[in-house]
Order: structure tokens, then C-alpha cells, then sequence
């Protein structure tokens, strides 16, 4: 598969503090890779450095074959960046629809494209962004994103603090984004389902990725998971009882 993004040897942070320490991975086009880490290791300060949000000691962030270490944040999203942030930035006094369309590029993501995928956005589309709820938002935020036709799509734990329903709704959709060739990497918590979306994962600690492998590896390595993130019985089926 063509190779989309290649980040070599980066260290990255915020003032002096060095958070990403010589990190190094490629993501290729269409490929989904889960970002995993126990709480602050380092997981939104990558996705904040490729968005161009940190501050870079060193090393590089290439889309397409094109260095953009040194763009800024609007820059990579004009190249193809998507972000979803962690506290899904709704504009709160724009409208649903507004929202969509506020910053919206061209391409194959439209507006009728979102609600397809969002029905429910079509049905609160007059509604205030503030008005909606944490679901709601957070399928705003990522139709937002992808109005903006990214070639990959950079999600920040996108189902914290969701009811599982919303949970399984949210990865369908994303399921059926990577369907259609758009290229994810996502950090989560839910271990099980992030696992299940995506063809790789990466396990970071302290600003390092620690441990790399296939998903449907990962999902079945009690071992690792038990090591790096002390959570195998999270990624066991549902009702199954830990070894
Ligand atoms: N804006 C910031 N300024 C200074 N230090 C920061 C900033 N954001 C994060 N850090 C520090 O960077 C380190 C990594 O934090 P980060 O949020 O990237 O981890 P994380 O793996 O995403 O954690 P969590 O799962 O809790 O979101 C932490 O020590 C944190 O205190």
C-alpha cells in the first residue's frame, strides 16, 4: 500500500518538556492505527505534533512525500490533516449546520454526505451547538472534519465519557470512513473497539512506542496488553471472563 505518513525520529513537546522522544512510524493510505498508552504518556501530544500544534526539537512529519514539519496547523489541514480533538472543539454559538459548513473545503465529504453517515445531524441541524449532546457533539466534530476532506482523520479519544450505543454507532462510522479510503489514527481508551477498527496498533510510554503490532494480534496478546496497559479483560469479547 502507498505510504501517507511517515513521521521519522521526532521529539516534540511543550516549552522545554520533551513529551515525544525519537518517535518514529509510517501510516499507509486508507490504513487505521490505533494510538494506545496508559494517562500521560504522550498520546495527544503526538496527534497535537502532527496537527502542528507542539513544540518540534527534532526530527519530521511527511504527507504524501512532503515535509510539513514546518507548516503551520491550518497549512497541514489544507494537505490533508483532519483533527478531532479530545474536547471536540464545537463552535457553541454557530448552528449544527453552520458548524458543518463553517470551514468546509471541496471534495467527495459534503454536507449530504455527513448527515448520510450523521442522520441524526440532519435532524438537529438548526439546533445550537450547545445544545447538543455528548454523542451528538462528537459526530459534529468529526462530520466537521471530514466537510474539511482530509486524506487521514486524527481522532482524540472520540468516545470518552459515551454510552456504549453511541460507543458502537461512532466506530460503524468509522468503520465505513476507512471503507472509503480515508486514513485513521486513533487514540483510545476502549482498548476492544479501537482494536477492532483498526489494522495496526501502536502502544506508547513515556513519549516511546513501546510495543507495535497487528490488531487482531494485539487484541489476543494478553500479555502485552496486561503489560503495557494493564487492561486484557477490556479487550476480551463481551461477557467473557478473563483468563
Ligand atoms: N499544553 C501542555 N503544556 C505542558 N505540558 C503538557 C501540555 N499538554 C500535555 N502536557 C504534558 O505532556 C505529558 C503527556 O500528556 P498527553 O496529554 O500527551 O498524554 P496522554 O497520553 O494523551 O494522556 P491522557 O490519556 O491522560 O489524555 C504529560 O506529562 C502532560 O502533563
Amino acid at each position: 500500500m502507498a505510504e501517507l505518513l511517515r513521521v521519522t525520529a521526532l521529539s516534540a513537546g511543550y516549552g522545554d518538556l520533551r513529551v515525544i522522544r525519537d518517535l518514529s512510524l509510517s501510516l499507509a493510505r486508507a490504513e487505521a492505527l490505533a494510538v494506545l498508552g496508559r494517562n500521560g504518556v504522550g498520546k495527544t501530544t503526538l496527534v497535537e505534533s502532527l496537527v502542528g500544534l507542539t513544540r518540534r526539537f527534532a526530527g519530521t512529519v511527511a504527507l504524501d512525500g512532503r515535509d510539513i514539519s514546518a507548516r503551520p496547523p491550518e497549512a497541514r489541514v489544507r494537505a490533508g490533516i483532519g483533527w478531532v480533538p479530545q474536547s471536540r472543539g464545537i463552535f457553541r454559538s454557530l448552528t449544527v449546520r453552520q458548524n458543518l459548513t463553517a470551514t468546509a473545503r471541496p471534495g467527495p465529504w459534503t454536507l449530504d454526505r455527513v448527515h448520510e453517515m450523521f442522520p441524526r445531524l440532519a435532524e438537529r441541524g438548526g439546533h445550537m451547538g450547545d445544545q447538543l449532546s455528548g454523542g451528538e457533539q462528537q459526530m459534529l466534530a468529526i462530520g466537521r472534519a471530514m466537510m474539511l476532506n482530509p486524506s487521514v482523520l486524527l481522532l482524540d479519544e472520540p468516545t470518552e465519557g459515551l454510552a456504549p450505543v453511541i460507543v458502537d454507532r461512532l466506530f460503524a462510522a468509522l468503520g465505513q470512513l476507512r471503507q472509503e479510503g480515508v486514513a485513521l489514527i486513533v487514540v483510545e481508551q476502549h482498548a476492544r473497539g479501537v482494536l477492532d477498527l483498526t489494522d495496526r496498533a501502536v502502544i506508547l510510554d513515556r513519549g516511546r512506542i513501546v510495543h507495535e503490532a497487528p490488531s487482531a494480534e494485539l487484541r489476543h496478546d494478553t500479555a502485552a496488553l496486561e503489560a503495557h496497559l494493564g487492561v486484557a479483560s477490556a479487550v476480551l469479547p463481551r461477557g467473557a471472563a478473563a483468563p
